[in-house]
């Protein structure tokens, strides 16, 4: 067994996904199942949360998927505090993926008002998974905090750039005590399964899933991507070296005969 665990709880999948901009709710299905995952973070801005009705959220069955709602859209730490309260009080389970985003161009997360909501969502019982940049430091905060993962982005949302944070990424992991998801920017499976084979826990996964021309069949491919990195990452991966050396090496019977 090589399950995820997150604030105890299990899953076996290491893929999450999120469910905006899919050209219908059926396309939308056909990825999740595709991909595998467990967890399906869904914007609360988007969504009427109350609702169980909604189009949106009567696709996911809430016994096969674990609904992460996140604060996507939020400027600041109270608007997003106000949003994850929302969830809860709409009968929601109190995990909540925080976004705080103030600049509509990159859509960066705010540091400072990402620690601030954090540290008050805690102190409410929340679980909290915060999307963070690749920023090592703010990691550590958050940890302390209390938070259940950190969420650095490997490439600003919806630009399918990859891992440009790589090493950044790496520091992260290397001093983390919470699950290291990587959100954000992953465009094709071989960075998601470059991810995995830095050591990151999970990625969690939207834009590439939703723009495909054929959403299940990338949805499949991700899953393969996260499963074959995740297995090189436990398998040990080989250093990398400047020279070159042998894979059959002069030496031995050929030589000595
Ligand atoms: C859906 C979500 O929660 C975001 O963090 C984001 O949308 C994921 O990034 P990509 O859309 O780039 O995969």
């Amino acid at each position: 067994m090589d399950d995820l665990i997150i604030a105890g709880r299990r899953f076996h999948s290491r893929l999450l996904v999120g469910t905006g901009k899919f050209s219908s709710n059926a396309a939308m299905v056909e990825a999740m199942e595709g991909s595998g995952c467990e967890v399906v973070t869904v914007a609360l801005r988007r969504v009427d949360i109350d609702n169980p009705g909604d189009s949106m959220l009567a696709h996911i069955d809430r016994d096969k998927y674990l609904l992460l709602p996140n604060t996507s859209g939020a400027r600041d730490a109270e608007e997003a505090v106000r949003l994850a309260r929302l969830a809860r009080a709409a009968g929601c389970e109190p995990w909540v993926k925080l976004e705080v985003t103030p600049d509509p161009y990159y859509l960066l997360p705010d540091p400072v008002e990402t620690l601030k909501a954090a540290q008050i969502l805690v102190k409410e019982g929340f679980v909290v998974l915060p999307y963070i940049n690749a920023d090592p430091v703010l990691a550590k905060h958050l940890q302390e905090a209390g938070t259940a993962t950190v969420m650095p982005l490997g490439a600003p949302i919806g630009t399918n750039r990859g891992l440009r944070t790589r090493d950044q990424i790496a520091i992260i992991i290397e001093q983390a005590v919470v699950p290291v998801v990587v959100d954000a920017g992953l465009g094709a499976p071989s960075h998601a399964a470059e991810a995995m084979e830095l050591g990151a826990d999970a990625v969690l996964v939207n834009t590439a899933l939703a723009v495909a021309r054929d959403p299940g069949a990338m949805g499949r491919a991700f899953k393969k991507g996260v499963e074959a990195g995740r297995e090189a990452f436990l398998a040990g991966l080989g250093e990398q070296r400047e020279k070159a050396e042998a894979s059959s090496p002069l030496t031995g019977f050929l030589r000595d005969a």
